[in-house]
């Protein structure tokens, strides 16, 4: 194939003169000049190829095409430093070449389409794409029809458009309608729309396949369409934490040339039913509290979460609660092992070969890896009880323009594990040194009341009231609860379902002399009475529950993106560039 698919001759950019070569997975292109010395190479891996044109095509302001019988134009992807993100724009690069004859420029045409068909099986050619006209700024339309419309057209995409007139349409679409021929969606959305479209490709899924969501224990299928997301809501994170970056153009052209990253999905589970999914966020107490506030300022747009955060942060509040977990393998990874998941990442490649081994059925599979939910090995679940300031599960790292890092700066896109965030209830300042430590790359896991746990899976329940008074006796009696300070408590691990034993925790105090008078008065300004209970916010949605049970499925859904790319495609860029970028990514 790569014999096949090799050509070589001159070629001309304006009047200077090129050689060019095709080598089946690079299109490079190098000036020679009078005296036939090479000067700089161009290299273009075929994959990033977006389309080749017969003519001199111009894109901006409007595609046009002057035809003439020697030229012919090649667009491609070009990457420019992002400023303030820590991932790469994404440009539409376009070179126009003349040939010294009709034959060899469709040479060159010809076995460019085909390195191009060779090299990315998975470029779409139909898509569906909702647009919701609500999501963020309100921008769904302008940013679809002025910045992505145009470079489907020119890759030859056709998509069928759809502008959604209510909450759910999509999904709703995606779980009843014919979607035969179609490779991929594409939302044009915040997370909350992403979340509409991952339920209605998941479900029809498992429709399909006849198997029931209602079960954690059983193995969903994949789902065979990719999903593109164009980020035009509120938080972005799916999109952030997937792209590096918040760019309509960026992601228009993932999209274009195929690219297929791997997303685990958890699934959340009430009273053996199915809730909803997540892959974002899945937070009790502060971010639920947030998000329940927030849905009553919607007009403020995404300033809405800014507004929020800080009255809930001001309302200082806790919830007491009981979180078991089923750990993930600690010699695979580690929430704390300082390493990022980027752009080819090795730990979710090997969960690839894990979570699904070329011949294995996958009946067998699924229970292998999924006995540990019936009630049988409950031994390897471990509990925790206590008063929380917030739990939070993340399936990736959740970093978005609010939190470069994210959630979980360490974990991983898609090794069939989430990271669990349990915060202890704290002295305000201590929250806030926490919350603040995901907008800068300090470490906000390195705070004693804060533990992160790899989990496969993972429950929540209120303690009864009886348990509620036993844990704050016993806080008291080890002098490791401090009722009007709010500092934490007591760990309970269960090491069988029917036997469960206390351990001390290490005395969590975090709470020097003189941040007391500074609590006080923060305590002072959320006058209101907390209530009891919080909600789950899943991915931006509130949870009409409490009780949950969560499940993390490896690798259930693709996007078209690739992760953040690291150093290894940053040959555009000055050495201080690069430097500043390794900084940031490696923290
Ligand atoms: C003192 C500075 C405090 C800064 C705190 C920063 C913490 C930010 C963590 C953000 C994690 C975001 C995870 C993603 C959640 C989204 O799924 C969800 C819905 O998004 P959308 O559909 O776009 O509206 N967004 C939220 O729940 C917002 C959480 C904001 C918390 C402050
Ligand atoms: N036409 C519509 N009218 C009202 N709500 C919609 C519409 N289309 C989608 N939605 C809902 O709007 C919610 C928020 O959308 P999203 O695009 O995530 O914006 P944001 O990031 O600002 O929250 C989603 O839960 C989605 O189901
Ligand atoms: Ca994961």
């Amino acid at each position: 194939m790569e014999t096949d698919l090799r050509l070589e001759s001159s070629l001309w950019i304006g009047n200077k003169r090129y050689r060019a070569v095709l080598t089946g997975w690079h299109f490079n292109w190098t000036e020679v000049d009078k005296k036939n010395r090479n000067k700089k190479t161009i290299s273009v891996p075929v994959a990033e190829v977006v389309g080749v044109e017969e003519g001199r095509v111009e894109i901006l302001p409007h595609k046009s095409v002057e035809d003439s019988d020697k030229d012919f134009t090649v667009c491609y992807v070009k990457r420019s430093s992002s400023g303030g993100s820590y991932g790469l724009l994404w440009r539409l690069g376009r070179t126009q070449f003349s040939c010294p004859s009709r034959v060899l420029r469709d040479q060159w045409i010809k076995h460019l389409r085909t390195a191009l068909k060779t090299h990315s099986p998975l470029r779409p050619h139909r898509l569906l794409v909702f647009i919701n006209p609500f999501g963020g700024k309100r921008k769904g339309r302008q940013i679809y029809h002025s910045l992505v419309a145009p470079l489907f057209e020119l890759a030859g995409i056709s998509a069928h458009v759809t502008v959604t007139d209510r909450a759910n349409q999509a999904r709703d679409y995606l779980l009843k309608k014919d979607l035969t021929g179609f490779d991929g969606v594409v939302c044009v959305g915040g997370d909350g729309m992403f979340s509409e479209i991952l339920h209605g490709l998941i479900g029809r899924t498992q429709q399909e396949a006849g198997l029931c969501e209602n079960d954690p224990s059983v193995t969903l299928q994949p789902c065979p369409l990719h999903i593109g997301i164009i980020p035009a809501g509120s938080t972005d994170c799916v999109c952030y934490a997937t792209v590096g970056v918040i760019d309509p153009v960026t992601s228009a052209l993932h999209i274009i040339i195929g690219d297929s990253q791997p997303l685990d999905v958890c699934s959340v589970h009430h009273a053996s039913a199915l809730v909803r999914y997540s892959v974002s966020l899945l937070g009790y107490g502060f971010y639920g509290d947030v998000l329940a506030e927030s849905e009553k300022h919607r007009w403020m747009g995404p300033l809405r979460y800014d507004y929020s955060g800080t009255m809930m942060y001001l309302s200082n509040r806790s919830y007491a609660g009981i979180v078991q977990y089923l750990p993930a393998d600690p010699l695979l990874s580690s929430p704390r092992d300082k390493t990022r998941c980027l752009s080819g990442c090795s730990v979710c490649s090997r969960s690839t070969e894990r979570l699904f081994p070329h011949s294995a059925d996958s009946a067998s599979m699924c229970s292998s890896h999924f006995s540990q939910l019936s009630c049988d090995s409950e031994d390897e679940w471990v509990s925790i009880k206590g008063q929380f300031r917030c739990v939070s599960l993340t399936c990736m790292s959740s970093s978005c323009p609010k939190s470069p890092l994210g959630l979980s700066p360490s974990a991983h896109l898609a090794d069939g594990t989430g990271d669990l965030i349990v915060v202890w209830d704290t002295h305000p300042l201590g929250f806030l040194k926490f919350l603040y430590r995901h907008t800068n790359t300090q470490d906000q896991f390195d705070l004693p009341f804060v533990e992160v746990h790899r989990v496969k899976a993972f429950r929540f329940f209120l303690p009864s009231d009886k348990e509620e008074e036993g844990y704050e006796e016993i806080g008291s009696l080890s002098g490791t609860v401090d009722k009007e300070e709010r500092v934490c408590s007591v760990e309970t691990v269960s090491r069988t379902g029917s036997q469960q034993y206390l351990v001390d925790r290490e005395v969590q105090r975090e709470k020097p002399n003189e941040q007391k008078t500074a609590s006080s008065f923060l305590c002072g300004l959320c006058c209101s009475k907390a209530p009891a209970v919080s909600v789950w916010n899943c991915d931006g949605e509130i949870l009409p529950f409490t009780d949950i049970l969560c499940r993390v499925h490896g690798q259930l859904v693709r996007l078209y993106a690739r992760g953040i790319e690291d150093g290894a495609a940053m040959h555009d860029f000055s050495e201080t560039e690069k430097s500043e970028r390794s900084r940031i990514l490696h923290k």
